[in-house]
């Protein structure tokens, strides 16, 4: 029942939605349940946000965190209490972990109802342990229980999720929902001291400036707070080679930088992994210090000599600069540099991506599908790409530039059909999506949605019939065998068109086929041999056993 609205004021629901669009959010996605119902109702009646339903919670997860990667702002999951929103812990886990800026709305039971005595449905142990369960995956959290108090909650967590980059937990208790609100202040970013910037930017030109043969290292805040232009520019005034991380894969590849290459360690190129292994300064800018960022390296790279410049602070030697946000180093960094580039190290040029796949009757191995893909894109133009956790990912790292959205750290199955999903809801254009079979009998079948949707992706479905990255690690394992699933005959009962290869003609034909077909989504199925799998892919296997002997 819609209450009275004082001056100035609305319900809460369409207040909690003028706030998300205030703070950058562009859609919504979701599955609704009883304690979310009314909230729902909202999202539908204000149309503030377009709301984008799919089959399972994880793969809505999924979808609002690719869309937050995106925008580089709020993507929004709205679920109910208890089995909705539980069902979505794993992917908030993976947003919180690459820092992703996931906007968590639960429904939940109302205030009257929680002091019945009942337990109430959904309620796992007690009616708060879903709120502690998402205070370990979320940077802030707040519950809606005073319509009083709402609008400074809701303005501290939608500022920390922009400022920290990470998801945050909103409890919306079903019964506050048509409650009057106060509008919700878009609040000023956190104060920071300037002394302490200043300090930090003279420390760290100093340091590089004794260095013999600084470089520097970029991961995925430089992506995630937008500062790819500043930080081509501090590059090729420092002249210092730059790499991306594997999470930062494309990170200043079409801008006018000295950009290496994406650093694997000895999983990588050597052109790549030396100037950053040998610099004895290393200007770490964003950069996760993650095992798939380093763990195949970590004994490489000695981190006491390193300048770390993420999470808001900077560590340099022992010394810490705390509450130094990574565009506020940039900022005070070029404004002490003179515009000129100074005569840098020479950068080796770039390695191309390979392309030029030959359409013969042989069969397909991973590098032709990335070869394949470079030549569409060269012939077509880029397009954005979501990748699924296992070989496809690896692959992806052999295609052209474009927006990817991946698990590169968390590494979670399941990720690459709904983030696809995601792009889709966006304004990224039309995404090519990369999956394995294991994977894509996650969450393949979300591409059920795509005809109500109206969304047409371009589907790769890597068919090995096994989780053959757990085989490259462990070869004896025999539960890697998968049943063997014709994904391009159930893409036509989703609703798609499916396209079955074998070979490299076939495959070229078939992309192109796809490719020309927007009325509906396209699944190329791809069948691999036993055991192939990409260069990179065994590199990396190799590099890690070394690193974990
Ligand atoms: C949610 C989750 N559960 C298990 C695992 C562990 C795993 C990592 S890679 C992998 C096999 C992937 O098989 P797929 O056929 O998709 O790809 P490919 O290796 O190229 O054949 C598994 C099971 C992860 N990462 N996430
Ligand atoms: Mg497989």
């Amino acid at each position: 029942m819609s209450m009275p609205s004082a001056a100035g004021t609305a319900p809460l629901g369409r207040v909690l939605l003028d706030a998300l669009r205030a703070h950058g959010a562009r859609e919504i996605f979701g599955i609704p349940g009883d304690f979310a119902l009314p909230f729902f109702r909202h999202v539908e009646q204000a149309g503030i946000l377009p709301l984008f339903t799919l089959s399972h919670e994880p793969a809505v997860g999924f979808a609002a965190d690719a869309a937050a990667r995106w925008h580089g702002g709020p993507g929004v999951a709205a679920v109910t209490y208890g089995a909705g929103a539980l069902n979505m812990v794993n992917p908030v886990a993976g947003a919180y972990a690459e820092k992703s800026p996931l906007v968590v709305i639960s429904g939940a039971p109302g205030l009257a109802e929680r002091d019945r005595g009942l337990l109430l449905h959904h309620q796992a142990r007690t009616v708060d342990s879903q709120f502690r369960i998402f205070s370990e995956i979320t940077c802030d959290q707040c519950v809606l229980d005073d319509p009083a108090e709402a609008p400074a909650r809701l303005a501290r967590v939608l500022r920390r999720c922009r400022e920290e980059s990470r998801p945050v937990y909103i409890e919306l208790p079903r019964d506050q929902v048509d409650r009057p609100c106060a509008p919700v202040p878009v609040l000023p970013a956190s104060p920071i001291d300037t002394e302490v910037v200043d300090a930090c930017a003279d420390a760290v030109l100093a340091r590089l400036a004794e260095a013999r043969a600084p470089a520097m290292i970029i991961g995925v805040e430089v992506r995630r707070f937008g500062l790819e232009d500043k930080v081509a520019t501090l590059a090729r005034r420092l002249g210092l080679p730059v790499a991306s991380t594997f999470m930062g894969r494309g990170l200043l590849a079409e801008a006018e930088a000295p950009l290496l290459g994406i650093y694997l360690g000895p999983a990588g190129h050597p052109e790549v992994s030396q100037p950053i292994e040998e610099a004895d300064a290393l200007l770490m800018l964003g950069v996760l210090l993650s095992d798939t960022n380093f763990g195949v390296s970590a004994r490489r790279i000695d981190l006491r000599r390193a300048i770390r410049a993420v999470d808001r602070t900077v560590n340099l030697g022992f010394a810490v600069y705390p509450e130094v946000p990574l565009g506020a180093l940039l900022d005070a960094l070029l404004a002490r540099l003179p515009e000129a580039t100074p005569a840098g190290r020479p950068v080796p040029p770039r390695a191309e991506p390979p392309h030029g796949l030959i359409a013969d009757e042989a069969p397909v191995a991973p590098a032709d599908i990335a070869r394949a893909v470079n030549d569409l894109f060269a012939a077509h133009g880029p397009m954005p790409i979501a990748a699924d956790m296992g070989d496809c990912l690896f692959t992806a790292m052999d295609i052209a530039p474009s927006h990817l959205v991946a698990p590169g750290y968390y590494a979670t199955m399941g990720f690459g059909v709904p983030a696809g999903l995601g792009l889709c809801a966006t304004d990224a254009g039309r995404p090519l999506i990369l999956v394995g079979d294991g994977a894509f009998q996650m969450t393949g079948w979300e591409l059920g949605n795509c005809q109500r949707l109206g969304f047409a992706p371009l589907v790769i479905v890597f068919n090995n019939a096994s989780w053959e990255m757990l085989r490259t690690f462990q070869p004896e394992g025999g539960y890697n065998d998968l049943s063997a699933f014709r994904f391009a005959d159930i893409a036509e009962t989703l609703g798609g068109r499916g396209h079955r290869v074998s070979t490299r003609a076939e495959l070229k034909s078939a992309l192109q086929a796809a490719h020309a077909d927007h009325g509906r989504f396209q699944l190329v199925e791809v069948m691999l041999p036993k055991g192939a799998v990409s260069d990179m892919l065994g590199r990396f296997v190799a590099a890690a056993r070394g690193a974990n002997s």
